[in-house]
């Protein structure tokens, strides 16, 4: 299947860079939202980020204008989505809304539109059904920046067919980024169920008082190559995202492994969510 028009609903965070990918990558993209001060912010944002990618010499200035003029915005998702030929949606977490949405797309996109969802969290088996066309439906999960972060894990669930796998591959081939399979729904998929797995390490080790986070850092870093110690990296994408994946994950494994660790929750409790509330294991000022 050809794929020429992309919708991306949500210009929080990750559906902006997502858009903006998608434009660079050649298709004709809109930004949905329902907060026009998202888009807005959106627009502003990316403007910014361009201007700074073509002022250092990484983007050519054609490129960019043209991706740009690919990319346009709307407040209005059954008209976006009437010509969508995928739909990657990156709206807020929750399963509610994300349901509403998958059931309006069912609706008022083309029978052939293939239904992605971005959740690091919800699985796409969840929001399938609602879409009425589940072999239709997968998730397609970027990482944070998703301008810069070439991961894509493509997750199939229990109906999705080869043809959707094999057309969200290719779009996220032609983005540049490198689509992971995974074969099966597991929560956290591949690299936060692998990330989780080295942070709670890293979290019992300095709980007991076996090494300071700054020495299970720098062990990171100098033994096993890590860009990036634990704790940095957890400050970096925040204690208050960690500690709501681990709540995820725990409601849906009944795991205690995977419950929240207290060091995590003390730190949220404190209001010291990492690098953006100015800090977290380490001060940032
Ligand atoms: N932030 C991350 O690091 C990250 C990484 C990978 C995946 N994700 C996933 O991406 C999705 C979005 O996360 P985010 O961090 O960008 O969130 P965000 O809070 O930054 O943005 C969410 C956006 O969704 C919009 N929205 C809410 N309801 C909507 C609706 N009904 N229709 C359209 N838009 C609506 C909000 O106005 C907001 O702009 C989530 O599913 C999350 O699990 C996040």
């Amino acid at each position: 299947m050809t794929i020429e028009n992309i919708l991306v609903i949500g210009a929080g965070t990750m559906g902006r860079q997502i858009a903006m990918s998608c434009a660079l990558g050649g298709y004709t993209t809109v930004l949905q939202d329902i907060s026009a001060e998202a888009l807005s912010a959106a627009r502003t944002e990316l403007e910014g980020w361009a201007a700074s990618r073509l002022a250092k010499g990484k983007l050519e200035e054609a490129t960019v204008a043209q991706a740009l003029a690919r990319l346009s915005q709307s407040t209005d998702l059954a008209q976006s989505a009437s010509n969508a030929d995928l739909v990657i949606e990156a709206a807020v977490e929750r399963l509610d809304i994300k349901e509403q949405i998958f059931a309006q797309l069912g609706q008022h996109a083309p029978a052939h539109a293939i239904l992605a969802t971005n959740s690091s969290t919800l699985p796409s088996s969840k929001v399938a059904e609602a879409s009425g066309r589940p072999q239709q439906v997968c998730n397609m999960h970027f990482f944070n920046p998703a301008l810069v972060m070439k991961c894509v894990e493509v997750v199939r669930n229990e109906q999705t067919s080869d043809a959707t796998i094999a057309a969200v591959t290719a779009v996220a081939d032609q983005l540049g980024k490198n689509p992971v399979l995974v074969n099966k729904e597991i929560p956290g998929f591949i690299a936060n169920r692998m990330m989780g797995a080295i942070n709670a390490e890293a979290l019992n080790l300095a709980h007991a008082g076996i090494a300071s986070i700054e020495d299970i850092d720098t062990t990171a870093k100098t033994a096993l190559g890590h860009p990036m110690g634990p704790f940095e990296l957890m400050d970096m994408v925040g204690l208050d995202v960690i500690d709501f994946i681990a709540q995820a994950t725990y409601a849906e494994t009944g795991d205690e492994a995977d419950q929240p660790h207290p060091m995590i929750t003390d730190k949220v409790a404190a209001g010291k969510l990492g690098r953006k509330s100015g800090e977290g294991f380490y001060p940032y000022s």
